[in-house]
């Protein structure tokens, strides 16, 4: 017989000493609780997920787009800050949306570029102490609390990395990008350098002491471009797409083309009154004997 007694929390039976004094709704609705949770792992992910969704939600539908980064210590009489309003203005007369830390510097410089040009500039901001809020040329923000969601954003939704003169921030943002393509985390996409130099000392560094001690491959250099020219960074990044989309075009055939043949080995083997399993078999270099033992 079958025994029904017990404390039923959702897909849970508990029994005996286990089953709780407060069903699970009494302690939802009871706020006389410790707010002691709000600050535990468990609500945290529900807070990181929160995240996750709101940036998905929002940049899903932004289009092609850049990522700028660069200091944001500059000042708007600072050089690189023409630079900046200049690479936001090239990459909207490409056909891309800007997307920024959202913050001050050579943030908000690639933002008003694209923003006077018409285009789609956006800023991911994220929570500091000494926060300043989301630059005035943003016209899609997304204000982060956690670092790592905020970085998932600028990679996932952006064709290429252009990066202006900085400092940490900047060689975080820099260095993430490189690890991530140089691991074949993401498919490779292009990271450009403004400012040959700014750069050239850390250029110099990756090309000698690093190279010579081993600690990257000689291919590894290939992942940055250098330049001083804004029509030429966005340039790369143009080919750099028109490439990746040759790609996936002829990855798409050759699957097409491979799902014709298996298509037409099936009905092949149909007709000659052998079963899809044998067709498998063949497929993977097998081939049974006989007595069906497999054979390769
Ligand atoms: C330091 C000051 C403000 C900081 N505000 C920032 N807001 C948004 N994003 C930021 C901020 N500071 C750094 N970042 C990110 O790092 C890169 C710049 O860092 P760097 O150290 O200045 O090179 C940038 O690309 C942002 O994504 C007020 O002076």
């Amino acid at each position: 017989m079958t025994n029904t007694s017990g404390y039923q929390r959702g897909p849970v039976t508990l029994r005996g000493r286990y089953v709780p004094q407060t069903t699970t709704d009494q302690r939802l609705l009871d706020d006389r609780g410790q707010a002691a949770w709000l600050h535990t792992d468990p609500w945290r992910i529900m807070r990181i997920q929160a995240e996750f969704v709101e940036g998905f939600g929002t940049l899903a539908e932004v289009g092609p787009a850049v990522s700028v980064f660069g200091s944001a210590r500059t000042g708007p009489d600072d050089p690189n800050y023409a630079l900046g309003e200049q690479v936001g203005a090239a990459l909207v007369k490409a056909g891309y949306a800007v997307i920024t830390g959202g913050g001050p510097g050579s943030m908000e410089a690639a933002n008003k570029g694209a923003a006077e040009a018409g285009g789609t500039s956006v800023g991911l901001g994220i929570e500091l102490p000494f926060e300043q809020g989301l630059n005035e040329y943003v016209h899609i923000g997304v204000n982060f609390r956690y670092f790592f969601i905020r970085k998932t954003m600028f990679v996932k939704y952006a064709q290429g990395f252009i990066v202006l003169p900085g400092g940490f921030g900047t060689f975080d943002e820099l260095f993430e990008a490189m690890t991530l393509v140089q691991t074949r985390k993401v498919t490779r996409f292009p990271i450009v350098l403004i400012g040959s130099d700014y750069w050239a000392g850390l250029i110099d560094w990756l090309r000698t002491t690093v190279l010579d001690r081993g600690t990257i491959s000689p291919h590894d250099l290939d992942l940055l471009h250098v330049t001083d020219d804004v029509d030429h960074a966005v340039q790369l990044i143009k080919d750099a797409g028109s490439e990746l989309a040759d790609q996936a075009a002829a990855q798409e055939r050759a699957e097409e083309v491979a799902a014709q043949e298996y298509a037409e080995d099936v009905i092949e083997a149909d007709r000659l009154g052998e079963g899809e399993g044998d067709l498998e078999g063949e497929r993977s270099g097998e081939r049974s004997d006989d007595r069906g033992t497999i054979r390769r």
